[in-house]
């Protein structure tokens, strides 16, 4: 057999079903749109990525046999689709139809270039940056091996970089990158790699657009370019919280059948100074301290994590500060629901469209709520950080893309509360129902550490906690006396933020990803009926 891949055969998407009327096939039809009679994919009719092959083993057989050639020249048309697995995975799968005729193959290919030329959601042009450090440093690997195959077969032109240091790409993407040469831009590797990514193509919008990133109240102007993943790292809890697994196969066919999904992103600032942009967690108290004890022990893997999350559950250090936020109001939806943030998601669709408008009320409305205390834990999750560790998340009931964060603030507790809380995370009981657990969906959000209140706010404290407890939060701050320290850091996606007093605010959709959220179970239920291609 040898392929011969029509060189101007395009590569897109469509819906193939039966019956039909595909040109001398009666079994099969081809169509951009799926067929008007059903409203939900009928089964087998899956998105098809199309590769054309010619194949002639039977000429060879029977020209041997002295054959005619011409008459026993047989074409096929191999098309290639995508088909539903266990676990929100996808795999690609073919079908071949074989014809008798050359001249007829040929209009199949040509109805079918139509088609597929007719999708202009579907990436052309790839810019790729892999880490090769990243996880069980296999990205390059993987990538080669998994998805570059994919790309070839679905005909995307791409541009490898491997990056050599940290922020390579970030840089890259800044300054030097040729933008417009690409429909978009995917990273092989892990939640660190996939933050440089965001950086890199914000901040380049942001300066194309002449607007200033370092102020808080700028409304920023969302990336035209979406955003591939190819998991490839310790946590990979974005591309897990929007495709539903971490499978490198998957998120290339994701890519492949050109998907899109938009994301909020937080963006963290400090005396009006921009410091970075956050997209799933950033947390200040245990998930600071469990980051900045586990970046010690990067030659450990993915399990360092572990490591440095039982290491700081043990140590349960808690920390003094005031968090004042705006709660997103007017949005439907709240923390508390059951209902989750799925694949068209009508939460997402309602708040999504008007943030700006929201942004603006608020930005003249002094109506936030403050709330001074002792903290184990202040998180705040702009998606719900679904992950291997935690399938459900830090917040299982937030949104993509409806302009909200959802802040939660886990006060002083005993480690028996705060195991039942942290063990929540992994089962089907609810984290937030705990009375020492709150959790408010809001749009911005500032944190000040004890130790950098002003003056008159620790005379409040004096008069209101007594002289004692002031006394013994000095010793804290004095770094001779080994006590528990006054401050933790924040873990803002998975790095260390350099300041501890900071103020965030949520952008609706600043982004776009390669992706289209978690799909419901009953779509990919049609994979165990037999009809099923
Ligand atoms: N060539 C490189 N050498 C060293 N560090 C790099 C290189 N390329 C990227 N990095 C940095 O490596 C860090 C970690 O990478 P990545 O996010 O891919 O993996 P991870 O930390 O194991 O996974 P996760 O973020 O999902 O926990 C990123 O912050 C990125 O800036
Ligand atoms: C004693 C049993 C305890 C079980 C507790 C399980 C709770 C798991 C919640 C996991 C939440 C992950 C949130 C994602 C954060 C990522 O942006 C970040 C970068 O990859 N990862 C971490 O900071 C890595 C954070 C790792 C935390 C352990
Ligand atoms: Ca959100």
């Amino acid at each position: 057999v040898f392929h011969l891949r029509e060189p101007s055969a395009p590569w897109g998407g469509g819906w193939l079903w039966r019956p039909g009327c595909f040109p001398g096939v009666p079994e099969w039809r081809w169509g951009s749109l799926p067929p008007p009679s059903h409203h939900s994919p009928p089964p087998g009719a899956l998105w098809i990525c199309c590769r054309v092959e010619r194949t002639n083993i039977l000429k060879r057989k029977f020209l041997t046999l002295l054959f005619v050639k011409t008459k026993w020249r047989l074409c096929c048309v191999s098309v290639s689709y995508v088909e539903r697995c266990q676990q929100h995975r996808w795999r690609c799968a073919a079908v071949t139809f074989t014809c008798p005729d050359g001249g007829l193959c040929q209009s199949w290919v040509g109805a079918i270039a139509e088609q597929l030329a007719a999708i202009t959601s579907r990436p052309r042009r790839l810019l790729i940056y892999i880490n090769p450090y990243g996880g069980k440093r296999q990205g390059g690997r993987v990538y080669e091996q998994k998805v570059a195959p994919l790309f070839a077969q679905a005909a995307i032109s791409t541009h490898v970089i491997v990056t050599e240091h940290a922020n390579h790409a970030r840089d890259h993407l800044r300054t030097d990158a040729e933008l417009k040469k690409y429909d978009g831009v995917v990273c092989v590797g892990g939640d660190g790699m996939f933050s440089e990514i965001v950086h890199g193509l914000i901040w380049r919008t942001q300066m194309d657009s002449s607007l200033d990133p370092n102020s808080p109240d700028e409304t920023l102007t969302s990336c035209s370019l979406r955003i591939g993943i190819i998991p490839a790292g310790s946590t990979d809890c974005i591309c897990f919280a929007t495709v539903g697994t971490n499978d490198p196969v998957t998120s290339a066919l994701h890519i492949i059948v050109g998907d899109s999904q938009p994301m909020d992103v937080c963006s963290i600032h400090h005396n009006n100074t921009f410091l970075r942009y956050s997209v799933s967690l950033l947390g200040y108290g245990f998930y600071g301290d469990v980051l900045t004890d586990s970046e010690r022990k990067r030659w450990m893997g993915p399990v360092r994590y572990d490591f440095s999350g039982l290491k700081m559950f043990l140590t349960h250090h808690y920390y003094e500060g005031t968090v004042s936020y705006l709660p997103a109001r007017g949005v439907v939806g709240t923390p508390r629901d059951a209902a989750r943030c799925r694949s068209g998601c009508v939460v997402c669709q309602h708040n999504g469209p008007k943030p700006s408008e929201r942004a603006e009320k608020y930005e003249t409305d002094d109506c936030g709520e403050t709330i001074r205390g002792k903290f184990l834990a202040i998180n705040a999750a702009s998606m719900s950080c679904a992950c291997p560790r935690s399938p459900k998340g830090l917040s299982p009931a937030a949104h993509l893309a409806d302009g909200t964060t959802d802040l939660i603030l886990v006060r002083k507790c005993s480690r028996f509360d705060f195991l039942r809380h942290l063990l929540r995370h992994t089962n089907k009981e609810d984290q937030f129902d705990l009375n020492f657990v709150e959790v408010h969906r809001v749009v911005r959000f500032r944190f000040m550490p004890r130790h950098c209140q002003s003056d008159s706010d620790l005379e409040l404290d004096l008069l209101e906690n007594g002289k004692r407890q002031i006394f013994g939060q000095i010793c804290r701050d004095h770094p001779a006396c080994g006590c528990a320290p006054a401050y933790s850091s924040w873990n803002c996606d998975g790095e260390i933020l350099t300041h501890t007093a900071i103020d965030v605010r949520v952008h609706c959709r600043l982004i776009k990803l390669f992706a289209r959220g978690i799909e419901e179970p009953q779509v990919f239920e049609d994979l165990t009926n037999p009809c099923a291609i």
